[in-house]
């Protein structure tokens, strides 16, 4: 079997699908890359939060999948929306990195807590909420494009240190720029970050897709990533709205997941926990979200949507 993979041309992306091809491979599935541009890869002069269309970093992959000019399309789980077209799956979520934030800056002095003044780059509204939230002694600047281009901005002096996801530092190889690793008690990540899923039109062949998920698939990050997406579905949270969950595997019978929304000024944070059964991984995540939504979650998404779109 060949594999034709659909990606981004992103350093990032490309680690991705690479990384991916290497797993294939071990299971003598050959592939090769088929590179697409997205419309996130292309508008770097708005915020996320305003262009806000879902699928942003998707929806180009999405149309070569229908095509059939590709396979599969590889994704950073938290790019993909909570809830796919019927003609569309996800067939397959890799073993998840580490899931935290971190604080990349070349002044090793800096910490979010350590009272100093300085400025912190992000695109995300999430991230901005929470530096509002936890540190509101900084500055968020907005900060688009991709890993080296933030790096780049980051040198020519626009902002004093960023906020990423570890995954995407770690996998670019820049670990030495990190300053700070954050707690994700506190700091809760974005829904799916630090896995990678695979995508594929409905209509693939079984037999190929059998293969792919047996090789790719990590059941227990996928145990936690279903719980997780059920909680943004319920929420209806896109890329740019502040919500937030991660969960994970307590012991063998066990799974709990954190999550919440904030509010777009930070300062409203509400946050809780479940725990359950991994087998009802998909209700957890469900059922969190109606908790958090009843907590006044849905007053607060309401507000933020209205002045997101205003
Ligand atoms: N939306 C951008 C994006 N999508 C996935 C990652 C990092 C890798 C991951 O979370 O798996 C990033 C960059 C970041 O948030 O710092």
């Amino acid at each position: 079997m060949h594999i034709r993979i659909g990606t981004r041309s992103s350093r990032l992306a490309v680690w991705q699908a690479e990384h991916v091809q290497t797993l294939l491979h071990a299971a003598e599935l050959t592939s090769e890359l088929v590179f697409i541009e997205t419309k996130g890869d292309q508008v770097l002069d708005r915020s996320l939060a305003k262009i806000g269309s879902k699928g942003l970093f998707t929806q180009e992959l999405e149309d070569q999948l229908r095509a059939g000019s590709i396979d599969i399309a590889v994704h950073s789980a938290k790019d993909l929306p909570s809830s796919l077209p019927s003609d569309l799956e996800i067939i397959a979520f890799t073993e998840r990195e580490q899931a935290n934030d971190v604080l990349v800056s070349r002044n090793k002095a800096l910490s979010l807590k350590g009272g100093e003044e300085f400025r912190v780059g992000t695109s995300s509204t999430r991230r901005v909420a929470m530096l509002k939230h936890f540190c509101e002694h900084l500055t968020a600047v907005d900060m688009r494009g991709n890993l080296q281009t933030r790096l780049r901005k980051l040198d020519e002096g626009q902002c004093d240190a960023l906020l990423l996801a570890y995954a995407g530092v770690h996998r670019m190889g820049y670990d030495d720029l990190i300053v700070e690793h954050l707690p994700v008690a506190e700091f809760t990540p974005a829904v799916g970050q630090g896995s990678i899923a695979i995508e594929v039109a409905s209509s693939l062949n079984s037999d190929v897709r059998d293969a792919i998920t047996r090789v790719v698939t990590h059941e227990p990050t996928a145990i936690c990533l279903r719980a997780e997406r059920a909680f943004l579905a319920r929420l209806e949270g896109g890329c740019s709205i502040p919500t937030f969950a991660l969960a994970h595997w307590s012991d063998e019978q066990t799974i709990s997941i954190t999550g919440g929304v904030i509010s777009l000024d930070g300062n409203e944070l509400i946050r809780e926990t479940f725990t359950g059964p991994p087998a009802e991984s998909t209700l957890l995540g469900h059922s969190l979200a109606e908790s958090i939504l009843e907590r006044g979650g849905d007053e607060l998404l309401q507000r933020i949507r209205s002045s997101i779109w205003s």
